[in-house]
C-alpha cells in the first residue's frame, strides 16, 4: 500500500510551475540514463536490504567495518553477476547499495594508479587481477610526517643490482604510511610512493607495486607492519591504515614503469615529466565537483522536505503556524544551498569533461594542457568541498533540532563528506597550486601573450564598470565573476612584487602573500562555477517552464556570491552601492519566486528514501512517525531500567539522602 504523503509537502509538489521529470532528464542526462539509473537504484536498494537491513551510522566502527565488508563484497558479486561494465552503471550500483565501503581506495585510486602508471607489460599481468578483486590494493602515499610535502616523504626503495630487488624500508617513525583508505585490515596491495635510490644516487619519488599480506591467510608478509590508525571524525567504514617497512624485497619489475624506469644495472631513465606520477591524485580531483554536488544535493533534499513538513510559528497573528519553508531566512538559507547543488554538478562535469580530454592528449604524449587540468582540478576540488562543507551545515542548522539528531542524516554525511576539504590535497596547498599557474599566466597576459582560454579572463580590460541592470542579464553575471577574479590576481600579484621590491626572496615573497593567493584562487573557481551553471542552462535545449526556473537558479546563485563578497564587486568602483542594493532587492525577488518550486527542485535529483537514510527528508513526509520510531529504536531503550540505575545512579542518590539524613541529626 503507498504512503499516504503529507499534505504539506503534497501541496508543494502541485505548486511547481515545471515538471520535475523534464529537470530530472537534464541532470541524468535524457530519458534513456533515468531509466537505466531508476532501475538500477531499485535493484541495488532491493538487495542491499537483503544482505543486511542495519543501519552503518547506528553501529561500532568495528561493527560498520564487518558490515560495510559483507555489503561490498555482496555489491560486487552482484556487478559481476549482472555484468555491468559502464563504469557509471557501476558506481550507481555500487553507491546506492552501500553508502561507504572499504574497497573504496581499491577501486578509486589503487585500480588507476596502476592503469596511469604501469608499463603496458605491467598492466597486461596486473589489472585483469585488480579488476576481479586477486589482488586487493590501496594508494599509499602519505606518511605520519608528510602528507602535503610529497618531495619531502622518507620511504626508501634502494636498489640492488645483485639481486634485481628493490629494498623497502621506513627509516624513521615519521616514514610510516599512515591514512591510506583500505590499508588497515583489507589491503593484500599498496602502490607505494617511495624515495627510489640507485647507484648511491635519490632520484626522487617513484610508485611500486608492494604486497604487504599473504594471499590466502591474510597475515602481514615478512618485513611488513600494519594496521588501522583507530576512530575517525566519520567514514567509520573504512580501515585507514599504517604500513612499516623493514627491508622488504621486491623485484625490480614491481616498480611501475610507464613513465621512469630502472635498468638491470641500476640506470635510472627520468621521466618526460615529473608530475605524471601525480595522475590519479589529478584525476580523483578532476571528479570531485560532482561528488560534491550530490553530497550537497542529498543535503539540500533532507532540509528542504523537512522544512515543507514543519510547521512553527505564525507569520500573521491567528492565522495558523505556518511550514518553516515560509520563512525568508529559511527559503535564503536553503534556496542557496539548492543552488550550489545545481552550480557544483554543473561545474562538476564541465571539469570532468577538460581531465577527459587533458589526459587523452597526455596519453598520445603531449603535456601542453597538464598545467591548465592541474589548475582547474586543484582550485575547483578545494572550492567545491568548501562550498559543500559550509552548505551542509547550513542545512543541518536549517533543520532545527531534529538536525542534531543522527536521524537526520545530516551529521555522517557533514562528517563524511567534509573529509573532501583534506583528502586528495589540502584545500589551501591545491589553492596554492592553482595560484602559480595564475600568476604566470596573469604576467604572460601582461606581455601581451595569448592565454588559454581558462585564464583568458585575465586579458579583459581594467577600470571596466560593471553593466549588470535589474533584468539580471546572465553574460554581466559572468563578465562580474570574472571582472572580481582578475581583479584579485592582479591584487595578489601586486603583493607578492612589493614583498620582492621590499628585499624578501621569491618564495618569501610568495608566503607573505599566500592568504591573498589563496583568495584570488577561489575567485577564479567562483567564476568557473557560475560560467559553467550558465552556460549549461542557456546551452541546453529545455522547455521554457523549466528553462526560466534553471535561469532563476543560476541568477540566485550568483547573486548570494556577490552578497556574500561585495566589498570585493565594490572594489574599484566596479559595482555601484545603487547597483548592489539592486542585486539585494533582486536576491529577494529570487527567493520569493522560488518558493513554489523548492521541493521540485530537490525532488528531481531523485535520491531514493534508501540512500538519503534520514527521517527528515523522505519522500512521503513522514516525518514525526519516524523520528519516534527512531528514538524507540535507540538501543538505550532495550530495557525499561538501565543497569547503570542500580550500578551508580540509586548508590550516588542514596549516599546523598544517607549523608542529609546524618546531617540533619548534627
Ligand atoms: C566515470 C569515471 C569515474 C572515474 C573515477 C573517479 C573518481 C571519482 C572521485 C569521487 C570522489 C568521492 C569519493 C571519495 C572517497 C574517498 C577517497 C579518498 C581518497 C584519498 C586519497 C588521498 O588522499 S591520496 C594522497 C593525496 N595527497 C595529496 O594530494 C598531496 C598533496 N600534495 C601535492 O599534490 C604536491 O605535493 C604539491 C602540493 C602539488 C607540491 O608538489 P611539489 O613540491 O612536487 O611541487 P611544486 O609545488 O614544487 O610544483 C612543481 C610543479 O609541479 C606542478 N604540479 C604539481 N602537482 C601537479 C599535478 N598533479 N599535475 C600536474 N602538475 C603538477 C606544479 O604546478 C609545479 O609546476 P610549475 O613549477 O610549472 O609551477
Ligand atoms: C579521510 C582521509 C582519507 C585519506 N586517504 C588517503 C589515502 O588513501 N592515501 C594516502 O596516501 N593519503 C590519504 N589521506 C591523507 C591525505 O591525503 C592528507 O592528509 C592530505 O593530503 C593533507 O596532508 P597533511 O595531512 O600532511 O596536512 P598538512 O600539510 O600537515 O596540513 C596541516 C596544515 O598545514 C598547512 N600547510 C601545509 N603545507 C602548506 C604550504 N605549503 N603552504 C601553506 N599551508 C600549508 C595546511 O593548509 C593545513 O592547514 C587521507 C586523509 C583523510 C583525512
Amino acid at each position: 500500500m503507498a504512503a499516504i504523503v503529507n499534505p504539506d509537502l503534497d501541496r508543494c509538489r502541485s505548486q511547481a510551475t515545471f515538471d520535475p521529470l523534464l529537470l530530472t532528464y537534464f541532470i541524468y542526462d535524457g530519458p534513456e540514463k533515468t531509466k537505466r539509473r531508476r532501475f538500477l537504484q531499485h535493484l541495488a536498494l532491493k538487495e542491499s536490504k537483503k544482505v543486511n537491513d542495519c543501519q552503518l551510522s547506528e553501529l561500532s566502527k568495528e561493527e560498520q567495518y564487518e558490515v560495510a565488508l559483507q555489503k561490498v563484497t555482496a555489491t560486487y558479486r552482484r556487478i559481476f553477476e549482472l555484468g555491468l561494465q559502464d563504469p557509471a552503471d557501476i558506481s550507481l550500483y555500487r553507491n546506492t547499495f552501500i553508502e561507504g565501503h572499504p574497497f573504496a581506495i581499491h577501486v578509486l585510486a589503487f585500480l588507476p594508479a596502476v592503469q596511469k602508471l604501469a608499463s603496458e607489460e605491467q598492466k597486461a599481468k596486473w589489472l585483469p587481477l585488480i579488476e576481479r578483486f586477486q589482488m586487493i590494493g590501496t594508494y599509499a602515499q602519505t606518511e605520519l610526517g608528510h602528507g602535503t610535502f610529497v618531495r619531502g616523504l622518507e620511504t626508501t626503495a634502494t636498489y640492488d643490482p645483485k639481486t634485481r630487488e628493490f629494498i623497502i624500508n621506513s627509516p624513521t617513525t615519521t616514514s610510516a604510511k599512515f591514512w591510506p583508505g583500505g590499508l588497515g585490515k583489507t589491503a593484500n596491495f599498496v602502490v607505494l610512493m617511495a624515495k627510489l635510490i640507485t647507484n648511491g644516487r635519490d632520484c626522487g619519488l617513484q610508485s611500486f607495486l608492494v604486497q604487504i599480506r599473504d594471499l590466502e591467510t591474510h597475515q602481514p608478509l615478512p618485513g611488513i607492519t600494519v594496521g588501522d590508525i583507530g576512530q575517525k571524525f566519520g567514514f567509520g567504514f573504512i580501515d585507514n591504515g599504517f604500513l612499516i617497512l623493514k627491508d622488504v624485497r621486491i623485484p625490480r619489475d614491481n616498480m611501475l614503469m610507464r613513465y621512469a624506469q630502472v635498468l638491470e644495472d641500476g640506470t635510472f631513465v627520468s621521466a618526460k615529466n615529473d608530475r605524471l606520477l601525480y595522475g590519479s591524485m589529478t584525476l580523483i580531483r578532476s571528479h570531485m565537483a560532482s561528488a560534491c554536488g550530490r553530497a550537497l544535493a542529498m543535503a539540500a533534499t533532507i532540509a528542504t522536505r523537512y522544512s515543507a513538513v514543519r510547521r512553527q510559528s505564525e507569520i500573521n497573528a491567528g492565522a495558523g503556524e505556518v511550514q518553516v519553508l515560509d520563512f525568508q531566512t529559511q527559503q535564503y538559507r536553503l534556496f542557496t544551498q539548492i543552488a550550489s547543488a545545481y552550480a557544483l554538478l554543473m561545474a562538476g562535469e564541465e571539469s570532468s569533461a577538460v581531465y577527459r580530454t587533458v589526459s587523452s592528449e597526455v596519453e598520445t604524449g603531449n603535456l601542453q594542457n597538464l598545467p591548465i587540468l592541474h589548475a582547474l582540478s586543484a582550485s575547483l576540488k578545494a572550492f567545491s568541498s568548501w562550498q559543500m562543507m559550509f552548505g551542509i551545515e547550513q542545512c543541518r542548522l536549517a533543520c532545527g533540532g531534529h538536525g542534531y539528531s543522527s536521524a537526520s542524516g545530516l551529521p555522517k554525511l557533514y562528517a563524511n563528506e567534509v573529509s573532501a576539504c583534506t583528502y586528495e590535497g589540502e584545500n589551501t596547498v591545491l589553492c596554492l597550486q592553482a595560484a602559480r599557474f595564475l600568476i604566470k599566466s596573469y604576467n604572460a597576459a601582461e606581455k601581451g601573450e595569448q592565454l588559454p582560454s581558462l585564464a583568458g579572463f585575465l586579458q579583459a580590460p581594467k577600470g571596466e564598470k560593471s553593466r549588470l541592470t535589474e533584468n539580471l542579464e546572465l553574460d554581466q553575471l559572468i563578465a562580474a565573476y570574472e571582472h572580481r577574479a582578475a581583479r584579485q590576481v592582479r591584487e595578489a600579484n601586486s603583493r607578492f612584487l612589493s614583498h620582492l621590491n621590499k628585499g624578501a626572496t621569491a618564495t618569501e615573497a610568495w608566503n607573505q602573500s599566500s592568504q591573498s593567493l589563496v583568495e584570488a584562487v577561489v575567485t577564479f573557481s567562483h567564476a568557473f562555477v557560475v560560467r559553467a551553471f550558465i552556460e549549461k542552462v542557456t546551452s541546453s535545449v529545455l522547455e521554457p517552464s523549466l528553462s526560466s526556473v534553471l535561469i532563476q537558479l543560476a541568477q540566485l546563485y550568483a547573486l548570494h556570491g556577490i552578497t556574500r563578497n561585495s566589498g570585493q564587486f565594490l572594489k574599484g568602483g566596479y559595482m555601484s552601492d545603487h547597483q548592489l542594493e539592486m542585486v539585494e532587492n533582486k536576491l529577494y525577488e529570487l527567493l520569493a519566486a522560488l518558493r513554489p518550486n523548492a521541493v521540485a527542485l530537490v525532488d528531481a535529483f531523485e535520491f531514493p528514501d534508501g540512500v538519503l537514510d534520514s527521517a527528515l527528508g523522505r519522500y512521503d513526509g513522514n516525518v514525526y512517525e519516524e523520528l519516534m520510531e527512531y528514538a524507540k529504536r535507540s538501543k538505550l531503550n532495550k530495557t525499561e531500567v538501565h543497569p547503570g540505575f542500580f550500578k551508580y545512579q540509586k548508590p550516588f542518590v542514596d549516599s546523598l539522602k544517607s549523608q542529609a539524613v546524618a546531617q540533619s541529626r548534627l
